[in-house]
């Protein structure tokens, strides 16, 4: 299948919860000019209802297959702000490894706590740790890794925007740029 082109390709942003993607996608949907497509908003509002209701009515299974079903139909140069566990699943993550340039925001986990709060309206807010350890290996596999702790937003959004002028074809090869809390290790353009 002929790869799309590397402008056209969609950012897709994962990592855990609170990890900023939502807040990140934001920013550099503004500062890429491309709309910005959220999973999560796109699931509760095709449910007709938000998250925490939806696992609470009808159970993580059912939030998942609305979530692979929103990915499924995702096409052209979005910012796409993908739900936590989105890339977790090996379907969805095939297609995106392929059809877009995927950055994980790795986040450490006493910022993410203090991120979270009391955790309302994540209904798997209290099982972060576990999901980190599982998850890790997938989230590995994004094109690119960006630590964001001690970044604001819009810093890690012009960090992506960097990293994307830097290597369009990112698609095609695996590349990491990682920032250490306190600048240590940086590795970015
Ligand atoms: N770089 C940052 N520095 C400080 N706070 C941030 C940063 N990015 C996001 N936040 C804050 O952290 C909280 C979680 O951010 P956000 O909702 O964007 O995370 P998320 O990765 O989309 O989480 P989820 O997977 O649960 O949707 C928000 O209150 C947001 O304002
Ligand atoms: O990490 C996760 O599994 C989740 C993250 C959020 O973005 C939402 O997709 C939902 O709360 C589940
Ligand atoms: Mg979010």
């Amino acid at each position: 299948m002929p790869r799309a082109s590397a402008d056209a390709r969609p950012v897709a942003l994962t990592g855990m919860m609170a990890a900023g993607k939502s807040t990140v996608a934001a920013h550099l949907g503004r500062l890429l000019r491309r709309p910005v497509v959220s999973t999560d908003a796109e699931v509760e509002r095709r449910a007709g209802k938000p998250i925490a209701r939806i696992f609470a009515e009808e159970g993580e299974p059912a939030f998942r297959a609305l979530e692979r079903e929103v990915l499924a139909g995702l096409a052209g140069p979005a910012v796409v702000d993908l739900g936590g566990g989105a890339f977790c699943d090996a379907e969805t993550q095939a297609r995106l490894l392929e059809t877009a340039t995927v950055v994980f925001l790795d986040v450490s986990a006493a910022e993410a706590a203090r991120r979270l709060g009391g955790g309302e309206g994540r209904p798997l807010a209290k099982r972060w740790e576990e999901l980190l350890a599982a998850r890790l290996p997938l989230y590995r596999r994004a094109h690119h890794t960006l630590r964001v702790d001690g970044l604001a937003a819009e810093a890690v959004a012009r960090r992506i925007a960097e990293l994307l002028a830097a290597a369009p074809s990112a698609g095609s090869s695996a590349s990491e740029v990682e920032r250490e809390a306190g600048g240590a290790g940086e590795d970015s353009p």
